[in-house]
């Protein structure tokens, strides 16, 4: 007997990311009300839900900047034991310079905006321990070059860049060092139209030649969708509803989901 597309396929793999029950209160602000999230590798979750309702706060717990109240978070990687909250300031730098990338909306929390491009890039690598300056230099343009970045201006500095180069700039740095998780907030936020079209075609490429396991936020659900395998819907700190992406864009049972998927069409 021979499988066809349409058998459903066993998970037998182990989820990369699990956080469970994160809450986190910005004094009177509760951001997060026992959040939880699984990832497999390979897989993109896209978190989508309107301002305030905690989509960042999350993934700064993920990229490890934030410290939840409670919860826990692991990732399934050789050398990484227990939950991750718990790891010092060193320990917390290390695993997010060597496994975690990521993408701010914000170039500026990403980038040095006066040094080179390529230099921006090569921090990451110089951070993970390689001295080698023509090492260091090849990896930087290799990583330029996946994130379609025009190479001929590795040498500009961010600053003199439009935004949809920043973004590409922040995504090299982000993948340089082959990042177990890469994790986006707004990417492609504040860009224009066509230029964000582009960037999410880059991100759409990256993920499909080197299925990078991707944690994506945005409150834009054309980009959520483009993007994401699986979807989580967020308000008021809270997970509302969560399933397959086609699922849950188009058969919405929570009542905020479809005003947020009818406000879209
Ligand atoms: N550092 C902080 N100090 C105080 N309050 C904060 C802080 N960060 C987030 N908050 C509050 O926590 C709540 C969740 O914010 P968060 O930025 O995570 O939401 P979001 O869904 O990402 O929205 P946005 O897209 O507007 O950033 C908001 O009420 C916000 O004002």
């Amino acid at each position: 007997m021979s499988l066809t597309m349409d058998e459903p396929t066993l998970v037998t793999t182990r989820p990369l990311l699990t956080a469970r029950d994160v809450s986190k209160a910005y004094g009177p602000v509760q951001a997060l009300r026992g959040v939880s999230a699984t990832v497999y590798p390979g897989e993109v979750l896209g978190i989508v839900g309107e301002s305030g309702s905690g989509k960042s706060t999350f993934l700064r717990a993920l990229n490890l900047e934030e410290t939840p109240d409670t919860g826990s978070y692991t990732l399934d990687l050789p050398d990484v034991q227990g939950n991750l909250f718990d790891l010092d300031r060193y320990a917390r730098r290390m695993l997010c310079a060597t496994r975690i990338g990521i993408v701010y909306q914000n170039p500026h929390l990403g980038l040095l905006m006066s040094h080179s491009s390529s230099g921006n890039v090569a921090e990451r690598l110089l951070v993970a321990g390689e001295r080698r300056f023509a090492v260091l230099r090849d990896k930087a343009q290799r990583a330029l070059e996946a994130s379609e970045f025009p190479t001929e201006r590795m040498d500009a500095p961010p600053a003199e860049l439009s935004g949809g180069m920043q973004q590409r700039v922040q995504l090299a740095k982000a993948i340089a060092l082959e990042p177990a998780l890469l994790l986006l907030d707004e990417p492609t936020t504040g860009l224009d139209v066509s230029v964000q079209a582009l960037v999410l075609d880059t991100l759409k490429r990256l993920q499909q030649e080197r299925r990078i396991t991707m944690v994506i936020v945005s409150h834009d659900l054309g980009v959520i969708r483009t993007l994401s395998d699986r979807v989580m819907v967020m308000r008021r700190g809270e997970v509302v509803e969560q399933g397959l992406a086609d699922q849950v864009f188009q058969d919405p049972q929570h009542a905020y989901t479809q005003q947020l998927v009818h406000a879209k069409l």
